[in-house]
């Protein structure tokens, strides 16, 4: 029997005012009902449902019962959704992409879109619970997300097993695709808010830096690529040998020797997220831990001038007594340390932090160390020898690799990199004064770098050349005072003190010169 077309429209406005005021009672309710009793009714309503739907639920949530790092499911479900996700989701949101050059789009918050895995279909949600806000109205709300997948009971087996899997493994694999490298700082120029859940702040990476571009010892150079390739395969063997699996680089030499330029090669070559610690502004030991529970899998932990960082130096001092011209020794270096410090974090470092050599060296290999993985930590230093011997110890600081003066093989790549020169007439002229004068890469770097658009390569060549002439008649220059100071018999201990100083080191350089 057919129905009238009036009656027909009379239902349908019926049902249509019902629906409505059922959503706008359900609102009202939502807005208003306490939390809690909310919570207990939404409870019992699903355990009344699921006695009845074949359908089976599985939530994903993104912080798990600590907190304190988002699930690594959640992570890859994320991945793997975006990636399968895009062509059929209604409702997206975009994010900037891996290089900036172009944008990633996942599915938005209560989002529901489907997917097949062998002819059994499954429907997954993006959702949120948000929490109420405390009652000083201080902590806003906070908000829980998580995925929810939805399937027929009959496929239970499969979808536990095979299909996570299978989401779980491609979800990683397209994060490593797709990763954006990022620079995480602690630095307290970037303060966070305290209801933050993390406490590092980022940028994207984006350092051109290579092992290739690098003014370096071609066999010293292969070994340390050698030995980062083999850290990053190594999962199986350091679980075997029952170790942490990461690694300690120590970088020391003067400045502009490439310590920082390292880094990023290092973090270039093994693709790692570089988490820069600004050690001043830990306020103590429980927030560096913080700090390092919050650090992901596959990074560089870099604490760069080390000895600018902490008093790690105190007790050597308290040691060894004061020598002649010390204080005016001790004046300088703490110029250089104040320099440095502003020049590295744009003096925000405050000084304030109560971080204790203990407390540093469980940081690098005490029990909370060997969460997440596949971790470097890089230390560098201008003055190796004013660290505790405990901090760089083999085993703590495995490889200790030096950065000396520019070597004439570093000038060839430089000369290549700058001026794509592959050699030039000039080239033993400068070979020669090399030998005699010790340059920084980045001094060299700077004399071939074209300072106008007239300046070609043998200007540049040429520049490097007055550069290196320059260097040497100050180094005669300081050798002659010295002797003229060494001939007074009142000066021999300044003599003595002048062993200790920059010129000593300058010398030990030398001889290590590629
Ligand atoms: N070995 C190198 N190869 C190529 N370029 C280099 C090298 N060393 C230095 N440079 C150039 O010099 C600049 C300064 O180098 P870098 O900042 O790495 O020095 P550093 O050793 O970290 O100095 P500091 O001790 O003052 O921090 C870099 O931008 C880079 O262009
Ligand atoms: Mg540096």
């Amino acid at each position: 029997m057919e129905m009238a077309p009036s009656t027909m429209a009379e239902m349908w406005t019926k049902m249509g005012s019902t629906i409505a005021s059922f959503m706008f009672i359900w609102a009202i309710f939502r807005q208003y009902c306490p939390y809690e009793l909310r919570r207990y009714i939404e409870k019992y309503t699903h355990t009344i449902t699921g006695y009845f739907s074949p359908y089976i639920k599985i939530s994903i949530h993104e912080f798990t019962g600590d907190r304190l790092k988002r699930s690594e499911a959640y992570v890859a479900v994320e991945a793997y959704l975006s990636a399968n996700s895009s062509k059929t989701a209604r409702r997206l949101k975009a994010e900037m992409g891996k290089d900036s050059t172009n944008l990633v789009l996942s599915m938005d918050e209560y989002e529901k879109v489907s997917d097949e895995f062998r002819g059994a279909k499954v429907w997954w949600v993006a959702s949120k619970v948000v929490s109420p806000s405390r009652p000083m109205g201080y902590y806003p709300e906070q908000e829980k997300r998580y995925y929810r997948l939805t399937f027929h009971k009959r496929y239970r087996e499969m979808i536990t097993g095979a299909y996570l899997e299978h989401v779980v493994k491609e979800g990683k694999e397209i994060r490593v695709r797709n990763r954006q490298r990022k620079l995480y700082t602690n630095s307290p120029g970037y303060k966070w808010p305290s209801y933050k859940q993390t406490m590092w702040s980022h940028i994207v990476f984006e350092h051109p830096a290579t092992f290739e571009t690098m003014a370096l010892e071609p066999s010293k150079k292969k070994e340390i690529i050698e030995d980062l390739v083999t850290f990053s395969q190594s999962k199986e063997f350091y679980s075997r040998i029952g170790k942490a699996w990461k690694r300690g680089y120590l970088l020391y030499g003067p400045p502009g020797t490439g310590k920082s330029t390292m880094i990023a090669a290092m973090a270039n070559l093994l693709s790692y997220d570089v988490y820069d610690l600004e050690l001043t502004a830990v306020k103590d030991n429980t927030e560096l831990r913080k700090l390092l529970i919050e650090t992901t899998s596959k990074s560089i932990i870099v604490i760069e001038d080390i000895d600018c960082s902490l008093d790690l130096t105190g007790q050597r001092k308290k040691k060894g007594g004061k020598a002649m011209g010390d204080e005016e020794k001790e004046k300088m270096e703490k110029e250089r340390r104040e320099a440095k410090e502003e020049s590295n974090h744009g003096g925000g470092g405050g000084g304030s932090s109560k971080v204790t050599l203990s407390g540093l060296l469980n940081f690098i290999d005490g029990l909370w160390s060997a969460c997440g993985g596949e971790r470097l930590i890089v230390f560098t230093t201008n003055y190796v020898e004013k660290l505790d011997p405990a901090l760089i110890r083999r085993g703590r600081m495995d490889k200790h690799i030096e950065l000396s003066y520019c070597s004439f093989e570093g000038f060839k790549v430089l000369a290549k990199n700058y001026l794509r020169l592959e050699t030039h007439p000039l080239f033993d002229t400068i070979e020669g004064l090399m030998k005699e004068v010790d340059i920084t890469p980045a001094d060299v770097a700077e004399s071939l770098m074209p300072k106008s658009p007239l300046d070609d390569a043998e200007r540049c060549l040429r520049s490097l050349i007055q550069a290196l002439e320059e260097a040497k008649a100050e180094d005669a220059k300081k050798v002659a005072e010295q002797e003229d100071m060494s001939s007074k018999p009142i000066e021999d201990h300044g003599g003595a003190a002048a062993t200790e100083d920059g010129v000593q080191h300058h010398e030990n350089s030398v001889s290590e010169k590629a």
